[in-house]
């Protein structure tokens, strides 16, 4: 139903499918999407990368959200690929994580349908039977990261402009349970309650220490990085591996897939808020006058 919802936007946002089935399939060579989604497939090692191209700062917009699930949904169905890298097409930038502005000024239903897409692209990205590969080009704060968190494994670049974390807090705004979740999930409890309620963001070293990515790597070796760490991984029998995986993470899926209405209807009340909504437009202005 999620995926029908996620489909209608696409149409809506004048995407045609043709054209993102086009950019996922399994030829070798360099297949551009019409939008925000690049996919490189190289289908003789099983591997596709996917690379974010949503300008300026790759922030998750309704749009972008759906490219991706699609995007992801294909890659899944064609069992050519076993691997996936996600990276953006804009080093400096991995993604500067959801879209603000899908979360200020506008109604109840857009909040719905957009918090449902966020929903939707983390349970796709969590529970994927595909190795996932985090190759972290840029600074990667909140949704961002989350995303990252989501994958398999994470490879930062070494540079110290490039934070990872789950800032919500900074931004006067409370992550989810199933952000919370994701985070305790890979760097224990207690490192997670000291980030999270201090929005922090770890430049690489780190980021490295607390287990928020496992290897920093310069700046030119992170997608050769991550190409050889799904080698590794293409190594172990695919059956054993994703009911592993399976084992590891559907109890946390389960949980938001049990209350998913509810999710979304304390999302839709949380952001509609006067104060929320403030300080979403102060944060907003901020960015603005940072460049001024
Ligand atoms: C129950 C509620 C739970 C909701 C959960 C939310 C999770 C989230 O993901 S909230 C989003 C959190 N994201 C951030 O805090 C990142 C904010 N952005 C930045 O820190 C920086 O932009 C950057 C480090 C990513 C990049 O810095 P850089 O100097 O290269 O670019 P800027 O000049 O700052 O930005 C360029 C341009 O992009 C706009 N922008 C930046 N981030 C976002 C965003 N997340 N959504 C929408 N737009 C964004 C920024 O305002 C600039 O726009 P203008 O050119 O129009 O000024």
């Amino acid at each position: 139903m999620a995926l029908v919802a996620a489909r209608g936007t696409l149409l809506r946002a004048g995407v045609r499918l043709g054209t993102e089935a086009a950019a996922c399939g399994r030829n070798g060579t360099r297949r551009s999407a019409s939008h925000r989604v690049l996919v490189e497939p190289d289908a003789a090692a099983g591997i596709a990368t996917i690379k974010f191209k949503n300008p300026p700062v790759n922030s998750l917009t309704l749009e972008f959200l759906t490219e991706l699930i699609i995007c992801l949904e294909k890659l899944e169905n064609d069992k050519t690929f076993r691997g996936v890298i996600l990276t953006s097409n804009s080093p400096g930038i991995f993604s500067a994580g959801l879209d603000l502005r899908e979360m200020c000024g506008k109604n109840p239903a857009h909040y719905a349908e957009y918090w449902r897409a966020v929903q939707e692209l983390w349970l796709k990205l969590y529970v994927s039977n595909m190795i996932l590969v985090a190759a972290i080009n840029g600074a990667s704060p909140a949704g961002g990261c989350l995303m990252s968190l989501s994958c398999d494994y994470r490879v930062l670049a070494d540079n110290p402009r490039y934070k990872v974390g789950l800032n919500e807090t900074l931004l006067g705004i409370v992550a989810p349970f199933w952000f919370r979740d994701t985070l305790v999930n890979t760097i224990g409890h207690r490192a997670s309650e000291r980030a999270l309620q201090l929005g922090l963001l770890f430049p690489p070293a780190e980021a490295l220490q607390v287990g928020m990515v496992d290897q920093v790597v310069p700046e030119d070796q992170v997608h050769s990085t991550a190409l050889s760490v799904i080698t590794q991984w293409l190594a172990i029998p695919d059956h054993a591996r994703q009911l592993t995986k399976s084992m590891m993470r559907k109890a946390t899926t389960d949980n938001l897939i049990k209350q998913r209405e509810a999710d979304i209807q304390n999302f839709v009340s949380f952001i509609s808020r006067d104060s929320i909504q403030k300080s979403l437009q102060m944060y907003i202005e901020k960015l603005k006058q940072k460049k001024s």
